[in-house]
């Protein structure tokens, strides 16, 4: 049973033993194809086959004139071709929150991560070959764009001068590379003002670097359409699960990765992972700048992580916490808006004006991560042991208060802290990188329970005392977050066709329709959840990598 952040107790993730260590491999070749196949439940008569067109788009341009499918209005009198058409498919995958250690973690030392059940769903509809284009519709951040697959840079992504280790296309940019993708970038949401257009900019660069780095010019026209449940730039990891969505559509259509099965080994399963989670680094690479790479590592392994990576040209430590504690959190998003990557300059600045007192805070905050995993990694750990708890939100807020020293908190978090902290229910810090954003709260232990929506767990504070906060917060504009920690990671719908409680024959078929239509974070759930939208029970359809 997932335990929930918000109403919350967080998930004693489930499989994997704590304590496994992996090294990440570096052996796959140069843009590896391999024969590798992605099981699909055989294509069902669901009606997924789109019509083919013949309009062709002649160079980048807006798509305000497609149809639901991204395809172009026929013309009257063109001739439809028949050839059936990969049926759409769907990817998703989690946000994260850090638990411990942001900031730090770029900076060489441990974070601890866990997935959360706010998730990112990629809708991917072949168009007929005739087409020749490529569409991204992200309604989240109003991005809708058409490139003209035959005039974007094949040539400078696949010179043999670029056929670099497979290690150093993922591990680093091809300022060459990126360069040559400008002009196609440009184009995009061109009028937009430019905190939007930033915005816009960065997730188009994510995904044309990497369609052009893992495709062909003869990859299939398609219209990728994006939507997530995951608020956005508020720290919990929206871009890396963007970004792994991204990179497994990319390699599934490259032939590249063998699953998601359900009988895969473990050692196959974590091995499509990695490869799964490099590419999504190189996308947080394009919208970040400095990523450390824990963010992309937990929305493609999902479940709950020790992250460090102490010489980026080496691959990060990854230990899985197979039995992540069911820790009693409130989540809370300021909404006030930040940028990583301003956050994550501010301390490579402390760290250049101040290198000695940077130097000891980074320390310090390595320490508590450490000192936190060694108590939640003990055999004798028990959440509702009250001294326990008490010990780990000293840690809590410990870490908040280096955060603040190192100049990543925000007017709002600090507004935020101090309600949680007047109401004395619990130990609060800032999660993701800061300067706005959200925040989390070990809930203090008692012996009252609280049906309230804020908490369901039996060591909770009293109903009274969170209710009154919860008015308190939302008085503030404050938002609280119903999740829940250590689910499963990347996943894939293949097709996009769901079976539960649906009336259509064969299943209920998704389409670019459907799925733009779903209202909200419950209607997309409702729709596409990979776990039912909290309805209970796990959509049998959906295949994960399980390591
Ligand atoms: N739902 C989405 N649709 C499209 N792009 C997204 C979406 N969510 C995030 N992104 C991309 O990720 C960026 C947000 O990254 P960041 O500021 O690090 O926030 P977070 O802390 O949520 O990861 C956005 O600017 C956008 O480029
Ligand atoms: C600040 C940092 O540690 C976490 C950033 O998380 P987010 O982008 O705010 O979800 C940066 C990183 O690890 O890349």
């Amino acid at each position: 049973m997932a335990g929930r952040i918000g109403d919350l107790r967080s998930n004693a993730a489930t499989g994997g033993s704590n304590g496994l260590e992996m090294e990440e491999e570096m052996k796959y070749p140069d843009r590896q194809h391999s024969n590798g196949t992605v099981t699909t439940p055989a294509s069902r008569g669901n009606g997924m086959s789109v019509e083919a067109h013949s309009a062709h788009g002649n160079a980048d341009h807006d798509v305000s004139e497609t149809s639901s499918n991204g395809a172009r209005p026929q013309p009257p009198g063109t001739r439809k071709e028949s050839s059936p058409l990969a049926p759409a498919f769907m990817v998703s995958a989690p946000g994260k929150v850090i638990v411990f250690g942001e900031h730090a973690v770029v900076h060489g030392k441990a974070a601890m991560a866990a997935a959360i059940s706010l998730r990112s769903y990629l809708l991917v509809t072949t168009l007929s070959k005739s087409q020749r284009t490529v569409t991204l519709r992200f309604p989240d951040i109003s991005l809708s764009h058409t490139w003209n697959i035959d005039t974007l840079p094949w040539a400078a992504f696949h010179s043999p001068s670029k056929k670099r280790k497979y290690y150093d296309l993922v591990t680093a940019l091809d300022p060459e590379l990126v360069g040559a993708m400008q002009p196609h970038l440009t184009a995009v949401s061109s009028d937009a003002p430019p905190a939007e257009q930033k915005i816009r900019h960065a997730a188009a660069a994510a995904f044309l670097y990497l369609f052009l780095s893992l495709g062909s010019q003869q990859s299939p026209p398609c219209v990728y359409t994006l939507r997530s449940t995951i608020p956005i730039g508020a720290g919990l990891g929206s871009s890396a699960s963007t970004s792994v969505c991204i990179s497994a559509t990319l390699l599934l259509q490259s032939h590249a990765l063998a699953g998601p099965h359900r009988d895969q080994l473990s050692e196959e399963a974590e091995k499509q992972l990695e490869r799964i989670n490099r590419w999504a680094f190189v996308g947080e690479l394009l919208i970040h700048g400095n990523p450390s790479g824990v963010d992309n590592t937990v929305a493609s392994g999902g479940k709950a992580v020790l992250f460090k990576r102490t010489d980026y040209n080496k691959p990060p430590r990854v230990t899985r916490l197979g039995d992540f504690p069911e820790l009693p959190l409130l989540l809370v998003d300021t909404r006030q808006a930040k940028s990583t990557a301003a956050e994550v300059a501010k301390v490579a600045h402390l760290r250049t004006t101040h290198p000695a007192v940077a130097g000891h805070i980074l320390d310090a905050i390595d320490k508590v991560t450490e000192s936190a995993h060694a108590l939640i990694a003990s055999a004798d750990f028990n959440p509702d042991d009250p001294a326990a708890l008490q010990h780990l939100g000293e840690l809590v807020a410990l870490n908040h208060g280096l955060l603040f020293s190192l100049g990543v908190s925000h007017p709002k978090l600090e507004k935020l802290r101090r309600l949680v902290d007047d109401a004395g229910v619990g130990w609060t810090k800032l999660t993701g990188a800061g300067g706005g954003g959200c925040a989390i709260t070990l809930l203090k232990p008692t012996t009252t329970s609280a049906p309230s929506s804020l908490s369901s767990s039996s060591s909770s504070p009293s109903p009274s005392k969170l209710r009154t906060l919860q008015t308190r917060l939302e008085a503030e504009g404050f938002e609280i977050y119903t999740t829940t920690l250590g689910g499963d990671g990347v996943g894939v719908l293949m097709p996009a066709v769901l079976t539960n409680g649906s009336a259509e024959v064969g299943g209920e078929v998704i389409d670019q329709d459907k799925f733009l239509r779903a209202e909200g974070r419950e209607g997309v759930e409702r729709l596409v959840g990979v776990d039912g939208g909290g309805a209970g029970g796990e959509r049998g359809e959906w295949r994960f990598w399980r390591p």
